[in-house]
């Protein structure tokens, strides 16, 4: 079954997830910079509606008092001595900072502080605020200079034929530009609210679009507990946008660099746990080894009479990784003994339980030269051995510059005592030479698949016959991989130095061991390659 891993091996979808990564990194930046940007406006409009109610508190206690006191009096509807000097008694009210007045039909006709006027000051009706039960609020910023009063108040309020001026709460700091505040106070008993200041109808527009007072809405309440002063904000939201703009390009761009940010390190993260090395390290287990075996041809019986083992690796998606991209990073990371004993193993249960009993065959196994020193590897192959009528051994070793003549001999001695033969294979290229062939005291040599796969006049095919000769001449046998064409094989056969065993798709490729066990079964035999290739056409 395919590993669900798998699907993050592929670079698109890496790159797919990466920018799904980038995306939620950029949303998750600005919507954590929207959330405290929403809490600092929340704060800001709570600051602003605590201190109003604050500072409304002790002017509309005090002028509520007065407004007792003068009501409570039998007769108050003409200016007289008397009056003025009530007027001044509840002016001085404990915290009484208030101008009291009586005002007929919309004129001020005595004050507290001025007495009888001689001339009604006329209120004036624009200032005047109709409201659902009949009462009725001056508005704020009518100009009180005539009645000796400097500069603007913030409102009159008027009960019956009283009126007081309370003065502009006091507001420390200027509440911002997208903020505008109005503040009420409620005279429940009489359904009268009185508009202390700030833009009209702030707090029935509240009202009206969130009765119950909806925490997100732009427009909030704060009231006492008693419920008599209320303070109400209203949030312009397209002020708000103009005012947070530079705050907003730079959120959006610090949620950019955090999305990508993100992404990089999302990406790093995909391609360090998913690339080939980890994977493998992760997975080297037999269930993911997988094992072809490709025929060896004994020239002189024209029959199958071995094998070579080559691995490959399942990946993750269930795709093949050849030896020459998974063999480099198992001998960096030092497993090619666990790697070897695997597929020594796979093999051995594979070729004895799928290969008829009375089936015998040579099984060639490569080595890496990690493991030539490794005193261990010579055990591995016990299994095979205790079968020696079905199987031989052989063991394939590449020359290469960190592998010790001495340690190379010591693992051929070993091996031979168990009756366990010795390749040198591709020989012919990298390392190998005909120097290092005569000091080493292997049973064959196997000429690099580059001599077959030459173009028959070309150096190297040349080559080919010179090789052949040097290793028969030292007493070695021969294979020659990488046939490939009927040609080629003939041309081998016919050579003045006979090959003695050929490998190459001509004969099969790797194939698994099901298709291998059909092809021994088959028994075909080559008596020459062109026969062979009408009989497959
Ligand atoms: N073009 C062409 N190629 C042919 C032909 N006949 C065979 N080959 C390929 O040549 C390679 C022969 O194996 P090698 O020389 O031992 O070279 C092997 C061997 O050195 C190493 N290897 C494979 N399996 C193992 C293993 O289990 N352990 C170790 N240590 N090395 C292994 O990986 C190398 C490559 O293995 P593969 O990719 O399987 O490649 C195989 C095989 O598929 C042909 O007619 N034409």
């Amino acid at each position: 079954m395919r590993n669900p891993l798998g699907y993050f091996i592929d670079p698109e979808r890496q790159r797919a997830f990466s920018a799904a990564a980038a995306t939620i990194g950029f949303f998750v930046a600005l919507g954590l910079f929207a959330g405290f940007y929403a809490n600092t406006v929340d704060n800001i409009v709570d600051r602003f509606l605590n201190r109003a109610l604050e500072n409304l508190q002790a002017p509309v206690a005090a002028a509520s008092k007065g407004f007792e006191a003068l009501n409570a009096a039998p007769r108050n509807d003409r200016c007289s001595e008397e009056l003025v000097e009530r007027l001044r008694d509840a002016s001085f009210l404990p915290d009484g900072i208030n101008e009291f007045m009586l005002v007929n039909d919309g004129k001020v006709e005595c004050t507290s502080t001025l007495g009888l006027l001689a001339t009604p000051f006329e209120l004036g009706t624009p200032s005047i605020d109709a409201l659902p039960g009949g009462g009725r609020i001056y508005r704020f910023g009518v100009n009180l200079s005539a009645l000796g009063h400097q500069g603007q108040y913030a409102s009159i309020v008027q009960e019956g034929r009283f009126a007081a001026i309370l003065p502009s709460p006091d507001m420390p700091g200027a509440a911002p530009s997208w903020l505008a505040l109005e503040g009420l106070a409620w005279n429940a008993a009489r359904h009268v609210p009185y508009r202390l200041f700030g833009q009209v109808d702030l707090f029935f527009d509240h009202q009206r679009t969130n009765p119950d007072g909806g925490h997100l809405a732009t427009t909030r309440l704060l009231c006492t507990a008693d419920g008599v002063l209320c303070a109400t904000g209203s949030i312009s939201l397209a002020e708000l946008a103009r005012n947070g703009l530079a705050w907003g390009l730079l959120a959006l761009a610090f949620s950019a660099l955090f999305g990508s940010f993100v992404a990089s390190r999302f990406t790093a993260f995909l391609q360090r746990t998913f690339r080939l090395e980890a994977r493998l390290m992760r997975n080297l287990v037999p269930d993911r080894i997988q094992l072809c075996y490709q025929p060896i041809l004994d020239t002189r019986t024209r029959g199958i009479t071995g094998c070579e083992v080559l691995a490959r690796w399942k990946d993750l998606d269930g795709s093949i990784v050849y030896p020459d991209r998974f063999l480099p990073i198992l001998e960096r990371e030092k497993r090619m003994l666990e790697f070897t004993r695997m597929v020594v193993d796979k093999a051995w249960v594979e070729l004895s339980t799928c290969l008829p009993p009375g089936q015998k065959l040579q099984v060639n196994i490569n080595i890496s030269p990690q493991n030539v020193p490794d005193p261990a590897l010579p055990g591995l192959f016990d299994r095979f051995l205790q079968e020696p009528r079905r199987f031989t051994l052989a063991v394939e070793l590449v020359e290469t510059e960190r592998m010790s003549f001495e340690d190379a001999e010591h693992l051929i001695q070993r091996l031979r005592e168990k009756g366990i033969r010795t390749y040198i294979d591709d020989f012919g290229t990298g390392y190998s030479n005909l120097e290092n062939l005569a000091r080493l005291s292997v049973d064959a040599v196997k000429l690099d698949k580059s001599f077959a796969l030459a173009p028959e006049n070309s150096l190297m095919g040349e080559m080919l016959e010179f090789a052949l000769k040097m290793a028969k001449a030292i007493g070695r046998s021969t294979v020659v991989e990488g046939v490939e064409t009927p040609e080629r094989f003939d041309q081998l056969l016919k050579l003045s130095v006979p090959v003695d065993y050929i490998q190459g798709y001509f004969i099969a490729r790797p194939v698994d061991i099901r298709s291998f066990a059909a092809f021994l079964a088959q028994g075909n035999s080559w008596n020459n390659g062109a026969q062979q290739t009408q009989r497959r056409a």
